[in-house]
């Protein structure tokens, strides 16, 4: 990897398994020789997570849970890296919920509450994280969502988690343009398909990746590493004048 993160610190909020888009990000981060800290939103993640992280080759040793939806819980997860870490120079943040029930069918059928739900895990979550953060990045620092086509234009079945991606995207300019001051740079990627334990949650996600095969500019599936590259380069000096950006990895699927 040509481009060096040593001597920094990164959180990676959202790994759930190896399959993980977030997992990818972490092993380019590793790779680049970052010094990294975990979040997990539940108990049920953290063996999986503890057990990915034994595998890097740096020796990452924070690793805590963090619920998005508890305003105290986020306070309290950066009040500990604070502790521990002392600052941190950028933050993954890799998460996103909607109920299944609301992945599929008719839009105009969403619940008050499914939309809610997919909005404050998906999409607020950005919000309330980067309020916490930003007093451990003094010095500057680089903000990384992940985020999805499907927040731009319409695809079937994507329905409530378009709508979350959408105020998340237009929250990455905001954040942007709120935190330039502070010399935080806030970015999106938003990543081609990738089959991950969310995917599972998307109907008929199996004939999206074939129609990126057969259709885009590339003819290939976008993979957590492409991702990963893409985010050491976001979290790097090489993308000092980019923030409020979202940039399209997925085999130039976007331009169709
Ligand atoms: C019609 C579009 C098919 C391609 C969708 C690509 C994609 C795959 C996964 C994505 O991330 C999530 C994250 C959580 C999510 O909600 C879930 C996931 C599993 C179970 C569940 O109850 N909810 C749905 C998608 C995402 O934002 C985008």
């Amino acid at each position: 990897m040509s481009i060096s993160l040593k001597g920094k610190t990164f959180v990676i909020m959202g790994v759930a398994n190896k399959r993980s888009i977030a997992w990818g990000i972490a092993r380019s981060l590793d790779q680049s020789g970052a010094n990294l800290i975990f979040t997990y939103a539940s108990e049920r993640f953290e063996k999986s997570v503890r057990d990915l992280v034994a595998t890097l080759e740096g020796k990452h040793e924070l690793i805590l849970p963090c619920d998005v939806t508890s305003d105290e819980d986020v306070e309290k997860c950066f009040g500990t890296i604070k502790e521990q870490a002392g600052k941190i120079d950028g933050l993954a943040h890799c998460i996103a919920f909607a109920k299944t029930e609301e992945l599929a069918g008719d839009f105009s059928e969403t619940s008050r509450e499914g939309y809610l739900l997919a909005q404050n895990i998906s999409s607020y979550s950005l919000t309330i994280i980067s309020k916490y953060a930003k007093p451990l990045m003094a010095e500057g620092g680089s903000i990384v969502a992940l985020t999805y086509i499907g927040g731009e234009r319409v695809l079937p079945n994507y329905n409530v988690m378009g709508v979350a991606k959408a105020a998340l995207e237009m929250s990455v300019r905001y954040l942007a343009a709120d935190l330039g001051k502070q010399g935080i740079r806030v970015n999106a990627i938003s990543s081609g398909p990738i089959r991950t334990l969310s995917s599972k949650g998307v109907s008929d996600f199996n004939s999206i990746l074939h129609e990126i095969e057969e259709k885009s500019p590339l003819h290939r599936n976008t993979t957590p590493e492409e991702v990963g590259d893409t985010a050491v380069f976001l979290f790097s000096d090489m993308s000092r004048g980019i923030t409020g950006e979202t940039i399209h990895v997925d085999s130039g699927y976007h331009v169709l």
